[in-house]
């Protein structure tokens, strides 16, 4: 769908992007770093809006350089910054950019009321859009990206601005947009958290440089991590303590899952192989102890992240091993 090499871009007093390298398939993308990584820059060289300093792109097999307006037909864009006409309705402005990318006014119609309705605008899209909450805001810019049928969006920070249901919302309307219509995405974010449930790869940026690239579910995957809630009993009224003794009296470490959600009630241990199982089943039940759960930990995207940068002896060595794990 994408793929850059070597892509710089220079403004007089700052590299926004330094020799980028990334490739980047079908399906849904988030492209992460925090303000300033380059994401805009990258986005809008790709769109062929702003021409590279160095290197090239192509985008749906088109070079951004020489075939822009090729690219923007096929894909579409939704800025990050509020940029919405707010004396018109949802409606009309939606039908002006259908318009404008080229559909007949009977199609413009019909495809702005399937893309607001897909979107969860209803009969507000008749009202002008300046009195439009942030959250309807976005669903707008996000409608005008989709109106014209692409094979790919551009989201830049769809979720800005918006509370925690709002952002989850919007999430996953994102997700939907490629299950649904197959319609491949690439969206920003800032929060490398928040893009793990939304996408299937992860693209993170810093500095304009490609700090990583890889699949969502390499950068959680399952590890062998076991974590063991059981229940109290009058005999054992803190129960966790119970089984953590019983576990290393029979040399098995445990840690107590801090930072977690439940922390406390929470044994974290590592499992060996089958064996560790067995023996905390039994452990449990010589208690006469109740085995709420017993689940092999998977991380998050940030606890990984968080891991290699306190594993790392500076940032800059974090940088270079982690391009060596980039596609
Ligand atoms: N037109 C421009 N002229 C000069 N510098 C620019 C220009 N556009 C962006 N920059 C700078 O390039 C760097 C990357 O900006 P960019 O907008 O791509 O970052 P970003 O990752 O999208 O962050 P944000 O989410 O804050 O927009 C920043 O230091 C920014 O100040």
């Amino acid at each position: 769908m994408i793929a850059t090499e070597s892509l710089s871009k220079r403004y007089p007093r700052v590299t926004a992007l330094d020799r980028l390298s990334v490739d980047v398939g079908p399906g849904v993308t988030g492209l992460v770093g925090a303000n300033g990584a380059g994401k805009s820059t990258l986005i809008k060289i790709l769109l062929g809006l702003s021409p590279a300093t160095e290197g090239r792109a192509e985008v749906l097999g088109l070079d951004v350089a020489t075939q822009g307006g090729a690219i923007r037909e096929r894909v579409g864009y939704m800025p990050e910054h509020d940029c919405l006409p707010p004396d018109v309705s949802a409606t009309e402005f939606v039908v002006h950019m259908a318009r404008m990318s080229g559909l007949p006014p009977a199609a413009a119609r019909e495809r702005t009321a399937d893309t607001l309705r897909h979107v969860g605008l209803y009969e507000e899209r008749y009202r002008p859009i300046g009195g439009y909450s942030t959250g309807m805001k976005q669903r707008v810019k996000l409608a005008q990206a989709l109106v014209h049928d692409p094979q790919l969006v551009f989201l830049d920070e769809p979720t800005n601005g918006l509370d925690p249901v709002g952002r989850d919302e919007m999430l996953g309307l994102i997700r939907r947009i490629h299950t649904e219509f197959g319609i491949s995405v690439l969206v920003t974010s800032h929060l490398l958290g928040e893009l793990e449930r939304t996408c299937d790869h992860v693209v993170v940026v810093d500095g304009g440089k490609l700090l990583r690239s890889s699949s969502t579910t390499d950068f959680t995957q399952t590890t062998t991590t076991l974590a063991i809630e059981v229940t109290d009993t009058d005999e054992h009224p803190d129960g966790t303590s119970a089984v953590r003794e019983a576990l290393h009296a029979r040399g098995v470490e445990t840690h107590d899952g801090s930072g977690l959600p439940g922390a406390g009630h929470i044994l974290l241990l590592t499992a060996e192989g089958e064996e560790t199982y067995d023996l905390v089943r039994d452990v449990v039940a010589d208690l006469g102890l109740g085995l709420i759960r017993m689940e092999q930990r998977r991380h998050h995207i940030a606890e990984v992240f968080r891991q290699e940068q306190t594993d790392g002896t500076d940032v800059q060595g974090v940088r270079k091993e982690a391009v060596g794990h980039g596609s």
